[in-house]
């Protein structure tokens, strides 16, 4: 009897901590996140990652269907940001006014056997209508662009922005988080470290041998083979297909990718809200190579990004890879940009 007492005292004080450290944030500022796409695979997971960041103070959920079952569902947990959801083209303009960022999620992902190009015909046009909804009714807010295929729906964004007279290159990013998120994995499960303690920063695009990890700059550093890095390369890279063939025609990344989201939407909170030395992998515009848009590390500010760093010195096996991979990202780049000023 005693003992089940104690119990119940323990989980009620469990309880109010958890209150405490999650459903409360004073010290922290209002924040308006918008997820475009909450409903989808990636969308569903991200609205409950989001929920569960204390940073956010209003949490706007966006989708052309299912939207009402999600945000219910979502607004339940006993944590800091409110739940509005919004389900119609007509609500767009509410769902977006007054955001600090967003997210978009929005569109059809690869089935085996296609390309993340393969979705452009698809993605383009609708990255471009929410773009546009952006630019007119939150236009300075970050966005976080994971439609695919990402190496042409940034550039896209872009355009989208500059046409309505709003673009600030320091607020827009593709997000390329999952990139590192799986260099991370797959180094420290070859070299036996603890993962929690390696970083590699992946740079170039989100796309094939676009997504170039440089392993000799993962920290910490691993005594491996060429041959292993090699591997790790291209495992890195198809990361995505592994995924995709794995889900056998049911989509592609959804938890992993919703995890990488989570991680970069939070480290761009903290930049805005004046958090210091927050540095995150991105695809930005950049002049670090000819290439407008390029990913690398950057560093997150109250504006956006406030620095781009250079690529560090590569390893021969990864200056090949960076040379090979610019013609690639040059033409998607081109695409985007070809498709915005024709629509
Ligand atoms: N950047 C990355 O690393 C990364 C990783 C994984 C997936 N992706 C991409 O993310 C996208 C979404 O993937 P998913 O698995 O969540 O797909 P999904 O089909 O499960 O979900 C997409 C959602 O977008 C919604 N949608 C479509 N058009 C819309 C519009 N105009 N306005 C609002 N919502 C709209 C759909 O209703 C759906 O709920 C795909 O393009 C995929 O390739 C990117
Ligand atoms: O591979 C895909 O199509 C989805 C995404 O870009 C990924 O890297 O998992």
């Amino acid at each position: 009897m005693r003992s089940q007492i104690l119990r119940s005292v323990q989980s009620a004080a469990h309880k109010s901590n958890y209150t405490r450290n999650y459903a409360s944030s004073a010290a922290n500022p209002e924040r308006k996140v918008t997820i475009l796409g909450a409903a989808g695979g990636i969308g569903q997971s991200l609205s409950m990652l989001m929920k569960l960041n204390p940073l956010v103070s209003t949490l706007s959920l966006y989708d052309l269907a299912g939207t009402p079952g999600v945000a219910a569902d979502v607004s339940h947990i006993n944590t800091r940001a409110e739940v509005v959801g919004y389900a119609e083209d007509s609500q767009l303009g509410k769902a977006l006014e007054g955001s600090d960022v967003v997210i978009i999620p929005a569109g059809v992902p690869r089935k085996p056997g296609m390309t993340r190009d393969d979705l452009f015909n698809i993605n383009a046009g609708i990255v471009s209508n929410l773009c546009k909804s952006v630019a007119k009714y939150c236009p300075n807010a970050i966005v976080n662009m994971i439609s695919n295929p990402v190496n042409s729906t940034v550039p896209i964004a872009s355009e989208i922005f500059k046409k309505a007279g709003t673009y600030d290159p320091k607020k827009l990013f593709g997000v390329t988080t999952l990139d590192v998120v799986r260099a991370r994995t797959f180094y420290a499960t070859k070299a036996g470290l603890p993962v929690a303690e390696v970083n590699v920063p992946v740079v170039g695009g989100h796309a094939g041998i676009t997504i170039l990890p440089l392993f000799s700059q993962a920290y910490p550093q691993a005594n491996l083979s060429e041959d292993i890095i090699e591997a790790l390369t291209k495992r890195t890279q198809d990361g995505g297909t592994e995924v995709v063939l794995a889900k056998a025609g049911k989509g592609s990344a959804t938890l992993s990718m919703a995890y990488a989201g989570a991680l970069f939407a939070d480290a761009c909170l903290k930049g805005l809200n004046g958090v210091p030395d927050v540095v995150e992998c991105s695809y930005v515009a950049s002049t670090i190579t000819e290439l407008p848009f390029f990913a690398s590390k950057v560093r997150l500010g109250k504006d956006g990004v406030e620095e781009i760093f250079g690529l560090g010195p590569l390893s021969e096996f990864e200056q090949k890879g960076l040379d090979n991979l610019k013609a690639e990202l040059k033409s998607s780049i081109e695409k985007g940009i070809e498709f915005a000023n024709k629509n």
